[in-house]
């Protein structure tokens, strides 16, 4: 299923930027997080966000996402469909009584509007993005009945369903053995291939390296950015993981 991982084009880098933030400031009532950053996310990349517990990534995916509103600064989007989210595995209740094909029918809700009637069209695409990840056999079963890497996927194929070109991924491999990570891997460097820029959250080092692009994020501020090979050094990770 998962095809090998093509050769990137270009230094990520070089690449026009899918978003652009400068200046951003962002955080919760009471609780600024992020604090001026400047930055972009290359278009048709994998770009990784690294940082300790409570460095903002998530945050940041949340501004990305438009679902956090920036209290300062500029973000711009270059595309035109909005943002896919995927949060992470464990905020999404386990008991939630859905099955694994309703879970991802969800992702055509925002094209449906009010009434989420899905058109034959949609289920095709449900259908046919069950089967792209794997777990076309799994469709019936209830979400909280699944592994972690067989849930991960689920909420893969949920975000994949909303066809955006911006796929935004909280912690996408935590808790996953090594094979189900390098999965979650190839899959992304294929939806690259096909035209989506992805932006993940991670603590995962390894899923880290294989992005195209990282930034660094401490304490809610810019510690790095730039291809992995340069930006995550031993020096860097020490860095990143002391106390600010
Ligand atoms: N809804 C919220 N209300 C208030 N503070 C919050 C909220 N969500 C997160 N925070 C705080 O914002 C800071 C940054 O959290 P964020 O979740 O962005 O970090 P993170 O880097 O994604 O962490 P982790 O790796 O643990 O997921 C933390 O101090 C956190 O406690």
């Amino acid at each position: 299923m998962f095809k090998k991982p093509h050769p990137s084009p270009a230094p990520a880098e070089d690449r026009t930027a899918r978003v652009r933030f400068t200046g951003l400031s962002a955080g919760y009532p009471g609780r600024p997080v992020l604090r001026q950053l400047d930055a972009e996310i290359p278009a048709l990349a994998v770009t990784a966000l690294v940082g300790a517990n409570g460095s903002g990534k998530s945050t940041l995916l949340g501004v990305l996402a438009g679902v956090i509103r920036p209290t300062a600064g500029e973000v711009h989007h270059t595309g035109d469909r909005p943002p896919a989210f995927v949060p992470q595995r464990g905020a999404v209740a386990d008991a939630l009584p859905l099955t694994v094909r309703q879970a991802v029918e969800m992702g055509r809700w925002g094209d449906r509007g009010p009434w989420r009637r899905l058109t034959r069209r949609d289920h095709t695409l449900v259908e046919t993005t069950l089967e792209r990840l794997g777990i076309g056999h799994l469709a019936a079963r209830q979400l909280g009945e699944l592994s972690g890497g067989q849930r991960q996927r689920a909420l893969i194929a949920q975000g994949l369903t909303q066809q955006s070109d911006l796929l935004l991924l909280d912690e996408p491999t935590t808790g996953l053995d090594p094979e189900a990570r390098e999965q979650i891997a190839a899959l992304l460097t294929e939806l690259v291939a096909d035209g989506v820029t992805v932006v993940q959250a991670t603590h995962d080092l390894e899923a880290a390296r294989s992005a195209d692009s990282c930034l660094l994020l401490r304490d809610g501020r810019l510690a790095g950015r730039g291809r992995p090979e340069q930006v995550i050094t031993t020096e860097a990770l020490s860095r990143l993981w002391q106390p600010a």
